[in-house]
C-alpha cells in the first residue's frame, strides 16, 4: 500500500507538469480557449490532490499503490522507505536538484546562452563557468571538469596518458570500470594485492611498481587507486601511495567515487595528479555524472584541445577538448549537480558524524549472535560488508521463503536496499540517515532477530 500523501504529491506535480506543457505548446501571444480550459482542468486536479494531502493530516494513511501516472512508472522508494542500498544513498537528490531537473530537463538546456568560445565549462548563464572554478576549489585541484560518470573520467585520463602495451597499476579491489578504461587503451592492468585485512598499502604498491619494471623494463604509465573500495568500503593508503607514485614519477589518479561529495577531499594534500568523483554515487546528482580534478602539470595532456582540421572543409573546432569529446553534461545532469552543490559542500563537513552513525548501527547489528562485519572495524565509512551466515541465514535455511523472508521482514518495517534474498554476505550503506532513522533501523534488525528466535546480546 502506498502512502496517500506521497502519492498525491506526485499526482499534483505531474498535473502541474501538464500545465507547463500547455504553455510550451501555446503561441507567444497567449493561450487559446481550449488551452485555457485544459489549464483550468489540470489546476483543479492539483487543488484536489492538495486537498487530499492536507486531509491526510499527521497520519499519512495508505491507498492502493498506483505504479503509473500516464505512461510513466513512478518511484516512491526514497519517500516511503529507509533505503540502505550500498550505492544509492549518497546519489539521492536534494530538493534543489529535483527542481533543477524540472527547470533544465530539456536535452541541451545548458546551451541556451552558449557563446564563444563554445565550450560547456565556459558558459556563464547558467553559471557553469563559475561552478567549474568552485568545483576545482572544492577538490583543491588546479582545474576541474564534469564528466558522464567517474568511468568517463578514468577513460579521459587513461586515453591521454597510456599507450598500447603499457601497464597501469590498480588496486586488487578496483572497480571494473578502471579495467575497461585500461583495456580500451590497449594497455594491461597490474593489480596491487590487498593484505590480510583487505587493505592496499603503499609498500605493496611500491613492490608492484618494481615487479612491473622488472618484467617489462618500463615503469607503469599510471597508478589508479580507490580511496574507499566498493567491496568492503575499506580505506586504502592513498596518501602513502601518492608518495610512492611521486618517487617514481608516475602520475597518480585518486578514485574518490566513495568520497568526493560525502567526505572532505583535497587533491594537493593527498598528492594526487587526478581526482575522480561520481555525481550519481556521491554528489546527489542525476546519472550519469562525475567530476575530474586535474593538476596543472597534467592539464596540457589530459585537457588538450583539438588541432584537427577537415581536409576538405578546413573546419576547426576551437577549444574543444579531445579526451572529453568536446562538451560533456549538457542538460539536467549537470544542473542537478550544480543545484545540489551548496548542500554537498556543507555535508562533507559532517562526514565524521556519518561515520559515527555507521558505527552505532553496526554495534547494534552485531548484538545479534552470529552477525559479523567483514569490513575494517571500527568503520571509517558508511558502506559496509556484513556476514549474517551465522544469524539471519540460519533461519533462511528452513524458512519456506528462504532468504526472502529477511527482505520481507525489512520491507514490512519500511526498510529496503539490501540485496533481496541475500542472508549470507551482503552490503549496506547508512549514509544520510538521521540519528532517529539509525536507531529505528537498529531496532528493526534486533526485532527481526528476536522474532525468529536468534540470540540478541
Ligand atoms: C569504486 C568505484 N569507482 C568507480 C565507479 C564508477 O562510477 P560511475 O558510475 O560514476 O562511472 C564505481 C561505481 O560503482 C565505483 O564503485
Amino acid at each position: 500500500m502506498a502512502n496517500i500523501r506521497v502519492q498525491r504529491t506526485f499526482d499534483a506535480l505531474f498535473a502541474l507538469e501538464d500545465v507547463r506543457e500547455i504553455f510550451r505548446q501555446s503561441l507567444p501571444s497567449g493561450l487559446t480557449p481550449e488551452q485555457e480550459q485544459k489549464v483550468r482542468e489540470s489546476l483543479a486536479k492539483v487543488r484536489e490532490y492538495i486537498g487530499e494531502i492536507e486531509a491526510g493530516g499527521a497520519n499519512t494513511g495508505t491507498c492502493p499503490p498506483k505504479t503509473r501516472i500516464g505512461s510513466l512508472e513512478i518511484r516512491t522508494r526514497e519517500e516511503e522507505y529507509i533505503n540502505i542500498h550500498p550505492i544509492q544513498v549518497a546519489g539521492r537528490l536534494t530538493p534543489e536538484a529535483r527542481k533543477a531537473i524540472i527547470a533544465y530537463g530539456d536535452g541541451y538546456s545548458t546551451c541556451d546562452y552558449c557563446r564563444k568560445p563554445f565550450r560547456l565549462d565556459r558558459i556563464t548563464r547558467p553559471g557553469i563557468e563559475d561552478f567549474h572554478a568552485e568545483l576545482a576549489r572544492f577538490l583543491n585541484a588546479d582545474q576541474a571538469r564534469v564528466t558522464p560518470g567517474a568511468r568517463r573520467a578514468f577513460q579521459a585520463v587513461v586515453s591521454a596518458l597510456v599507450e598500447k602495451g603499457d601497464s597501469v597499476i590498480v588496486s586488487s579491489l578496483a572497480h571494473y570500470t578502471e579495467f575497461l578504461a585500461v583495456e580500451q587503451a590497449g594497455a594491461i592492468v597490474k593489480e596491487v594485492p590487498k593484505n590480510e585485512k583487505n587493505i592496499v598499502t603503499a609498500d605493496a604498491t611500491a613492490e608492484k611498481v618494481e615487479e612491473v619494471k622488472r618484467e617489462t623494463g618500463k615503469l607503469p604509465a599510471l597508478i589508479m587507486i580507490d580511496h574507499f573500495d566498493y567491496m568492503f568500503g575499506n580505506e586504502h593508503d592513498v596518501y602513502g601511495i601518492a608518495k610512492v607514485a611521486k618517487q617514481y614519477g608516475i602520475p597518480f589518479l585518486y578514485n574518490g567515487a566513495y568520497t568526493v561529495g560525502i567526505a572532505p577531499v583535497d587533491a594537493k594534500k593527498i598528492g594526487a595528479d587526478f581526482v575522480v568523483g561520481s555525481g550519481h554515487k556521491s554528489m546527489a546528482s542525476v546519472a550519469p555524472s562525475g567530476v575530474l580534478g586535474v593538476s596543472n602539470e597534467y592539464a596540457p595532456k589530459v585537457l588538450r584541445t583539438t588541432q584537427m582540421v577537415g581536409d576538405v572543409t578546413k573546419r576547426k573546432f576551437g577549444i574543444k577538448e579531445v579526451e572529453n569529446l568536446g562538451c560533456t553534461l549538457m542538460g539536467g545532469t549537470l544542473l542537478s549537480m550544480m543545484a545540489s552543490f551548496p548542500t554537498v559542500k556543507e555535508r562533507v563537513k559532517r562526514w565524521d558524524e556519518e561515520v559515527r552513525k555507521s558505527n552505532y548501527f553496526l554495534e547494534q547489528f552485531q548484538r545479534v549472535e552470529g552477525s559479523k562485519v567483514l569490513s575494517e572495524w571500527p568503520r571509517k565509512h558508511t558502506l559496509t560488508k556484513v556476514d549474517t551466515t551465522g544469524s539471519y541465514d540460519t533461519v533462511a535455511r528452513t524458512h519456506k521463503r528462504r532468504g526472502f523472508y529477511f527482505s520481507e521482514e525489512l520491507a514490512e518495517r519500511g526498510i529496503v536496499g539490501e540485496f533481496a534474498g541475500a542472508t549470507k554476505t551482503w552490503k549496506l550503506n547508512t549514509y544520510g540517515l538521521s540519528w532517529e532513522k539509525i536507531k529505528y533501523l537498529s531496532e528493526a534488525f534486533l526485532d527481526i532477530a528476536r522474532k525468529h528466535g536468534l540470540n540478541v546480546n
